[in-house]
């Protein structure tokens, strides 16, 4: 069943076509891996979902409403959450009450229900042996899981995962991968990521591949076809595919 739908949106920057008639589609609970070359419109795409940016046209519409016109945390209340790159936790709070916040103000929880949507959120991100630990403490790695844990206890049924990966280790790296791909397979969740660090390894967890380029979806499909699109080999020519 369909849960997202990104019509034919345009967004441009003065003269600069960040998004350039972009169209697909998302089942619930799919994974789709978004990829391709710096600016090519990836951060744009996912902006336009979320409601940060409104799109000079096109239409986004989620679970059959148009939400073009909505601002972001409107749209979080529907369901569409982001994970940032970059974790901006309270970092003079608990890894659990930092969840805890996320489950009240997103998910709209009364505390002692937050609480345990809470500490079943960092359970499933394994953090749950920390959540007695000030936030400012953690590594990054773990700022990334709090993050993911923050943003799954306000009830997402779609998370738009930044470039999750950057800044970890390659191990860390497989390790968040596999955590992507149970969110889909656990918990019904659809995802769409960025995919920049090891794109090979991660992509191929992923249901789909959207591969972007200059503002436009050059190919789309299974992992393996999708990246092995004679486009797509050439756009990333030249480039290690890790
Ligand atoms: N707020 C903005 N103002 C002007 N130009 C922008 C803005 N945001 C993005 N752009 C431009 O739009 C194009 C697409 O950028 P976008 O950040 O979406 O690409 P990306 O694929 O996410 O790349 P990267 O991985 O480098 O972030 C780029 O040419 C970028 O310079």
């Amino acid at each position: 069943m369909t849960l997202l739908k990104v019509e034919n949106v345009v967004k441009k920057f003065g003269g600069l076509r960040a998004l350039d008639g972009v169209s697909f589609e998302l089942g619930r609970g799919e994974f789709v891996a978004v990829v391709g070359p710096n600016g090519s419109g990836k951060t744009t795409l996912l902006n336009v979902i979320n409601g940060v940016y409104k799109p000079d046209e096109g239409r986004v519409v989620f679970e059959g409403r148009d939400v073009t016109d909505m601002p972001p945390y409107k749209r979080a209340r529907l369901g569409i959450s982001r994970a940032f790159q970059v974790p901006r936790p309270f970092p003079e709070l608990t890894v659990l009450e930092n969840v805890v916040v996320g489950a009240i103000f997103n998910g709209g929880y009364g505390k002692e229900e937050a609480v345990r949507v809470a500490e079943e959120a960092l359970r499933f991100v394994k953090l749950y042996e920390k959540r007695h630990q000030l936030a400012g403490k953690l590594t990054f790695n773990e700022l990334r899981l709090l993050e993911l844990a923050r943003a799954l206890a306000g009830r997402p049924k779609l998370l738009l995962l930044d470039e999750v990966m950057a800044g970890l280790t390659p191990t860390e790296i497989d390790e968040m991968a596999a955590l992507l791909r149970r969110l889909s397979d656990e918990r019904g969740i659809s995802a769409i990521s960025m995919v920049e660090h090891r794109m090979r390894a991660v992509a191929q967890l992923a249901d789909r591949v959207i591969v972007m380029h200059q503002g436009r979806i050059i190919a789309e499909g299974p992992p393996e076809k999708a990246l092995s699109d004679p486009r797509v080999v050439e756009v990333y020519l030249g480039k290690p595919w890790r």
